[in-house]
């Protein structure tokens, strides 16, 4: 068989932590404060910055400009201590900031997913449009720059964060990132935050106080310059503080990108952005041009298939409720439909997705099946995310199968050389999607890849057992990391008891499509396409 000529040092994988599919975890929820819990007297400063540092002035009012949000928000949007009723506190911090702080502490206290826990706060609290976008800004960009922001916090505060009260932590790093990456003047996210400490942490109201003022005398840059090493003999160490994210990430991501450095800097810019929201316009469902004008939005520079929204969520369209589209991100499409379209003689009639949960590939590889007379069969191994499956291929000619992907030729429904196209769009890291889920670059660690890597190769494995001779088996990750991509994919098809042969997967995607490397495999990038960063495969058996 022939292999991809970059293949990497295997050897960097360490210890075990098994991959938890987003889906299945319970969003948990923020037990925000309320009640008696609540002291809205003026607390006593007990806990003060480093003796030495300047705690007064230093911030502005007409700070320069960053972020979407412009100005200051309404205040009092929580009503006070109701004392004719004795009805418990509530804390008088406007309902944006106060929904931001009760969705990052859950997502750091309860180990909660911010965009699973944050709609239902939003919905709690009432909080639509205009403020809604405020409390999304605010978590997101809080849960992506976190790293950065404690190493701003314990400068200023001359202390580790880790000796912080996490309430107070929480509500210091909401402040921090307002007064460095938003247009919210600096004595509005200074006011509010004390505001919220007193609610939350009603002790640490003058530390929290001090430390935003020391926050805000300098900006980010400035930040960056005080504290990061120099890039000259410390790149990665300066670039994972300057753009907030692990070092061991920064080092998978310059490693995928041949040790371009400057590049790297642009794909962890990149990661810090608002993703964008794309539609998949299904074949034969709907046309694209049409559903862009009916939704707002723009027909994609890529796929057949993409529109992109312009406005954020895509909240309830009728496209969406009829079937006719379905939320994913352009680079999904591109890789799914690469399978379907590489050429392949003889009969075409049996396609697999092997890790089909929640359903995404399923839904575009399902309508493209009904075009040609095909049938997908779907298989995952969750029960929750197997019905999330049979939801998004209603109407469509797949059978979804709750099973183990690596049970083929023992499971009758998954029979060894039987299928014409196999896709493994398998477990991973999802490090190609972290601009999509904030608070996953600091959960995930190294050593998550070796129980991955290992699943992935045994899926790989049973995706070319079950291919028929002459069958087409696309491996797919959304990660970049080397370890993942290349080495899974090259290990996977020498260990494999049948042939195979890699296909020039740049010849599946559009013409002219740019950016594609040297092949056989493609890894598609954010800040090259757009696109979450997918890595492609596309192995022939032999
Ligand atoms: C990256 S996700 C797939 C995303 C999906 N293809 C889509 O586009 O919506 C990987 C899926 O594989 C499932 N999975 C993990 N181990 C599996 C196994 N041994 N057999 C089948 N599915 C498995 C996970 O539960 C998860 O839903």
């Amino acid at each position: 068989m022939s292999t991809p000529s970059d293949r990497p040092d295997s050897s960097r994988s360490d210890s075990s932590r098994s991959d938890s599919p987003r889906g299945d975890r319970s969003a948990g929820r923020a037990d925000g404060p309320r009640g008696d819990r609540f002291d809205r007297s003026a607390p006593r400063r007990s806990d003060a910055p480093r003796g030495d540092r300047p705690t007064g002035g230093g911030y502005r009012g007409d700070r320069p400009a960053s972020g979407g949000y412009r100005g200051d928000r309404p205040t009092g949007g929580r009503p006070g201590f109701d004392r004719r009723g004795g009805r418990p506190a509530r804390p008088a911090v406007d309902l944006p900031r106060y929904a931001a702080y009760q969705a990052v502490a859950a997502v750091h206290r309860d180990d909660a997913y911010a965009n699973l826990v944050l709609p239902s706060i939003l919905r709690e609290e009432g909080l639509v449009g205009r403020d809604a976008a405020f409390a999304t800004e605010l978590t997101y960009g809080t849960l992506r720059h976190t790293g950065t922001l404690d190493a701003i916090i314990a400068d200023a505060a001359g202390r580790d964060v880790e000796r912080i009260d996490p309430p107070a932590r929480d509500a210091l790093r909401l402040g921090a990132y307002q007064l460095l990456h938003t247009r919210v003047p600096a004595h509005a996210a200074v006011s509010s935050t004390v505001d919220l400490v007193r609610s939350v942490a009603p002790g640490a109201a003058g530390f929290a106080n001090a430390v935003l003022r020391e926050i805000a005398g300098r900006d980010a840059d400035a930040w960056v310059a005080k504290l990061a090493p120099p890039m000259e003999t410390d790149p990665v160490g300066h670039l994972a503080l300057a753009y907030s994210h692990p070092q061991w990430i920064v080092r998978a991501f310059a490693e995928a990108l041949g040790g371009d450095l400057g590049e790297t800097a642009r794909l962890l810019i990149e990661d810090n952005e608002r993703p964008p929201v794309h539609l998949c316009a299904r074949p034969g469902l709907a046309d694209p041009v049409e559903l862009a004008d009916e939704v707002g939005g723009a027909p994609g520079a890529f796929s057949p298939y993409a529109v992109y929204l312009s406005g954020g969520a895509p909240g309830d369209l009728p496209a969406l409720a009829q079937g006719r589209a379905h939320v994913q991100d352009e680079g999904s499409q591109l890789v799914a439909n690469a399978l379907a379209v590489a050429p392949l003689d003889g009969p075409d009639g049996h396609w697999l997705d092997l890790c089909a949960g929640p359903g995404g590939k399923s839904g575009l590889l399902g309508a493209l099946a009904a075009q040609r007379g095909a049938r997908l069969t779907a298989v995952e191994v969750s029960e929750h995310r197997a019905r999330l499956v049979e939801q998004a291929t209603r109407g469509l000619p797949v059978s979804v199968l709750h099973t183990d992907g690596r049970t083929v030729g023992a499971d009758p429904d998954l029979p060894e050389g039987h299928f014409d196209r196999v896709l493994v769009d398998a477990p991973c890291t999802g490090l190609g999607s972290l601009r999509r889920r904030p608070e996953s670059r600091w959960r995930r660690q190294p050593s998550d890849l070796p129980p991955l890597t290992r699943l992935q190769r045994e899926l790989l494995t049973a995706a070319l057992r079950a291919a028929r001779p002459g069958g087409l088996v696309a491996y797919v990750t959304c990660s970049p990391h080397v370890v993942e991509t290349h080495v899974t994919v090259t290990e996977a098809a020498r260990r494999a008891d049948v042939p195979a042969d890699f296909v020039d997967a740049r010849t599946l995607l559009p013409p002219g499509m740019p950016g594609l490397g040297d092949g056989p495999t493609v890894q598609l990038w954010p800040h090259r396409h757009g696109t979450d960063a997918m890595f492609l495969a596309v192995l022939r058996r032999g």
